[in-house]
């Protein structure tokens, strides 16, 4: 089965289509590549996924969008269930103005987490699948905003994986940093995999190559390609992706 589905999505923004007819199936475990130039819907298409169109006014959806084989939009599910099940990374690092530790404890609490040893626990774990618990382990009281972008980045993945969900998005988790952080954050995508499922929106052909399984190519609203990540690098079907990841336009 697969772990995330679109069926024949439709998305629109008051009258404007940014989704046209969108049919994919995401196995679990796996990492795919988003990919397009700016405006295609590339975001829009992982905010469905979560349901935080739902916050935009004016939106419409028509299709499906399933989780684990059920409809998120149209079966009865509890949407804080529901959004726990799925972590989200986004462009800019955005840590709380809090330690280190209360930012990766931060869900467990909102969710009446009290017991203090789980807590601590689940917090070094965390910071361990971030790849930053040596850098912090003896600062955790330290305000997350003293740390390096990078290190932020780290951290907002640590406050993701607290709460155990089973998908993780991430929409440019790595466009803001250097490179050492970028190859950080990337190192740590492969290492998560055999956990999570996870889908990266990246504007970064090198980096879609280098860790992603699958890649979706979308082109205004539309999803032209979706194949095995070495195929679209390497002999993609469509004419459009040929001239997209060879940087033809963009
Ligand atoms: N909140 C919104 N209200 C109205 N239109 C929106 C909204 N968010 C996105 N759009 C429009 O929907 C289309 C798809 O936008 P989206 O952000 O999903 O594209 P994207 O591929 O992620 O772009 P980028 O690579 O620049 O981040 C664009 O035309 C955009 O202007």
């Amino acid at each position: 089965m697969f772990k995330l589905e679109a069926k024949n999505l439709d998305l629109y923004y008051g009258s404007k289509q940014a989704l046209k007819n969108i049919s994919m199936g995401i196995k679990p475990n796996t990492v795919t590549a988003f990919i397009g130039p700016s405006g295609c819907g590339k975001s829009t298409l992982l905010r469905c996924f979560n349901r935080m169109n739902d916050l935009i006014d004016n939106v419409r959806i028509e299709g499906e969008v399933l989780i684990d084989g059920r409809d998120i939009y149209h079966s009865r599910i509890n949407l804080d269930d529901h959004r726990k099940k799925i972590g989200m990374v986004f462009q800019k690092p955005n840590p709380f103005p809090k330690s280190i530790f209360e930012n990766v404890a931060y869900g467990l609490r909102i969710n009446g987490v009290k017991h203090k040893k789980f807590i601590v626990e689940t917090v070094e774990r965390s910071l361990r699948q971030a790849a930053l618990w040596d850098e912090v382990k003896d600062n955790l009281n330290k305000s997350a905003l003293a740390l390096s972008g990078g290190q932020q980045q780290r951290l907002c993945i640590a406050r993701a994986l607290a709460v155990e969900p089973s998908v993780v998005l991430m929409d440019e988790p790595a466009s803001a940093l250097d490179p050492i952080s970028t190859s950080k954050i990337e190192e740590l995508v492969h290492a998560l995999k055999s956990k999570y499922t996870i889908v990266i929106v990246t504007h970064n052909m090198q980096q879609a190559a280098r860790i992603s399984d699958k890649t979706a190519f979308f082109y205004i609203g539309e999803l032209i390609e979706y194949d095995d990540t070495s195929k679209i690098f390497t002999n993609p079907s469509h004419e459009k992706t040929q001239n997209y990841v060879t940087g033809r336009f963009g």
